[in-house]
């Protein structure tokens, strides 16, 4: 079912617990969230909500206990291990703190590493990199990248295989104020132009004005602090 109506990602009354016996916690508790391609969600909260644990069901790295996740139509417990990570790989980007990018590689060769994990061979990687301002740097590795820089290499590598739906956790988390609203506008950016759906977790109240909807994660539970 993967028609232009179907939502990017789409979670219904998800509940996941972690750890045993009286440090057992409902990280999520009854979760359900709807995202549409080109929509860019925030998630806010304090530390220790759930925000990572959506996250991890959201981006097939963990199965809820109970309720559904669907990316792009596809409900993610039909998938075997196997199926998981290639679905992953294909339909999934993910963007991290300080962009985690291999310190061997440069920029183009970052991009061209993750397409043929995919098994996409044809990577455009000086394309993808000037898509995001960065094609200047292709040749570069990340020890020779600024902060804000190597961002934009994470969000190009995480958009190389044009994912559904992309995962960013944290992202301005080593930028100063400046460089943390450029690289969430260019977020914002990309998910309009490459009509992918963005769900973000953050700290930074400052970047949440790019967003179009602001979501809190309290004691496992999601709610609107702010809708489009
Ligand atoms: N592997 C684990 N085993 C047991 N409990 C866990 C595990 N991982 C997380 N938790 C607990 O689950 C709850 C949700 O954690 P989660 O990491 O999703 O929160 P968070 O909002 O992302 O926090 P932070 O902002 O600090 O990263 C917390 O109470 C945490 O202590």
């Amino acid at each position: 079912m993967n028609t232009e109506n179907t939502p990017a990602l789409e979670i219904v009354d998800a509940t996941l617990e972690l750890g045993d016996g009286d440090s057992r916690v409902r990280a999520l508790d009854a979760v359900s969230l709807t995202v549409r391609a080109g929509e860019f969600v925030a998630i806010v909260g304090p530390s220790g909500s759930g925000k990572s644990s959506l996250l991890a069901v959201a981006g097939a790295l963990s199965n809820p206990d109970s309720g559904s996740v669907r990316v792009h139509g596809t409900d993610l417990s039909t998938l075997s291990k196997g199926a998981s990570a290639k679905f992953r790989l294909e339909n999934i980007g993910f963007v991290f703190q300080s962009g985690n990018l291999l310190p061997a590689l440069t920029a183009a060769d970052q991009l061209r590493l993750a397409g043929r994990l995919a098994g996409n061979r044809k990577v455009d990687a000086e394309s993808v990199l000037d898509s995001v301002g960065m094609a200047h740097r292709a040749k570069n590795r990340p020890g020779h990248l600024s902060g804000g820089e190597r961002q934009r290499v994470g969000i190009a590598r995480a958009l190389v295989n044009a994912p559904s739906l992309l995962l960013v956790d944290e992202p301005t988390a080593a930028l100063d104020r400046a460089r943390s609203h450029e690289v969430v506008q260019l977020l914002a950016d990309q998910a309009r132009e490459q009509n992918v759906a963005v769900v973000m977790v953050t700290h930074d109240h400052d970047v949440l004005e790019h967003c179009d909807r602001v979501l809190e994660m309290v004691d496992g539970s999601l709610g609107a602090v702010r809708t489009a």
